[in-house]
């Protein structure tokens, strides 16, 4: 499936040095899988957890979940070594921490040939959001929003207002690239509400899922992401009404009191291309 036709609802780390964990992936309803070989991975198993990595993934079993390695940056000693190796894994795409400019992914272009994928974290990646997400290869964006309060010193609240500019700065820059973008991490693994509330406002704010850190998180976010059964109907009676409208020689049809333009329809569209996308990673 193309890229950006795939669903994002879910998208789980996994330390790329633990081979339970890396075994664990192969039986878990996500839909991506983000390979770390960086943040996850301490300094002294860092060349080790490329081969890890680069075994696991030749053994296989991931099924169509979408496969991302994130290596290190190329300004760390590991950088350079993890692009190359990435290169020759078999995954879907590379992803490149802490990306504040352009010029940082032409560098990790010129060491793979895969589709790059930005982390940003950074108060300078937010102001160069528009040009990052405009890249010729990026495919996709990933906030990291443990590292951007680090940067920031903002605090963490349930309501994520320190965070709400630089989270619609980058889902503006993604949308008007075609870039898919997903959230960042909710770190209290055990606590269910905080992260159902933080999914839906995700959701609401329209990235198209959520990076999780542990697999009691997946099923939330795959619910959160995922269109409702009321939306699937309603989509589906969007588009029959208008068609109906569009055959007597209107161009809006009403439903449940709503106007149902074009514009809708191209919406309700998309609801049902998501759903179908969601129904093949089962299939
Ligand atoms: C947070 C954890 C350290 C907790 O691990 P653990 O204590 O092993 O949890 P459990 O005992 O509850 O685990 C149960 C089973 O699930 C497996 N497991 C746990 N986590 C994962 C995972 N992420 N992927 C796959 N499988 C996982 C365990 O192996 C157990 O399996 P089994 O024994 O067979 O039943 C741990 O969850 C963890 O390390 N999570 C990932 C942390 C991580 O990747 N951090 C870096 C990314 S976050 C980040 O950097 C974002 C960004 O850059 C930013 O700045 O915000
Ligand atoms: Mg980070």
């Amino acid at each position: 499936m193309e890229f950006a036709l795939r669903p994002y609802r879910s998208v789980l780390y996994i330390p790329g040095s633990k081979d339970r964990a890396l075994d664990k992936a192969r039986g878990l309803a996500v839909d991506a899988l983000i390979f770390d070989l960086e943040d996850a991975v301490a300094p002294a198993e860092k060349a080790a957890a490329r081969e890890t990595l680069a075994a696991a993934l030749g053994v296989g079993g991931y099924g169509k979940r979408t496969r991302i390695v994130r290596i290190n940056g190329l300004d760390t000693d590991w950088g350079e070594a993890d692009a190359r190796a990435a290169d020759g894994m078999d995954c879907d795409a590379v992803l490149l921490p802490k990306v504040e400019d352009p010029v940082q992914l032409d560098a990790l272009a010129a060491l793979t040939d895969k589709p790059l994928w930005a982390m940003m974290e950074t108060p300078k990646a937010m102001l160069n959001a528009q040009a990052i997400a405009a890249h010729p290869r990026l495919a996709g964006m990933v906030m990291g929003t443990n590292d951007l309060a680090k940067e920031l010193n903002s605090r963490f609240r349930a309501d994520r207002l320190p965070m709400l500019t630089s989270l619609q700065l980058c889902l503006l820059a993604a949308k008007a690239a075609g870039c898919v973008i997903v959230d960042g991490v909710y770190n209290a693994f055990k606590d269910d509400e905080g992260l159902r509330a933080e999914c839906d406002q995700g959701r609401d704010i329209g990235f198209d899922g959520k990076t999780l850190i542990h697999p009691a998180q997946v099923e939330i976010a795959n619910a959160a992401f995922a269109p409702s059964e009321g939306e699937i109907a309603l989509a589906r009676r969007q588009i029959h009404a208008f068609e109906q409208a569009e055959a007597a020689g209107q161009g809006v049809a009403v439903v449940d009191g709503k106007i149902v333009e074009n514009l809708h329809v191209v919406t309700a569209k998309s609801v049902l291309a998501k759903a179908d996308a969601i129904a093949a990673m089962g299939a």
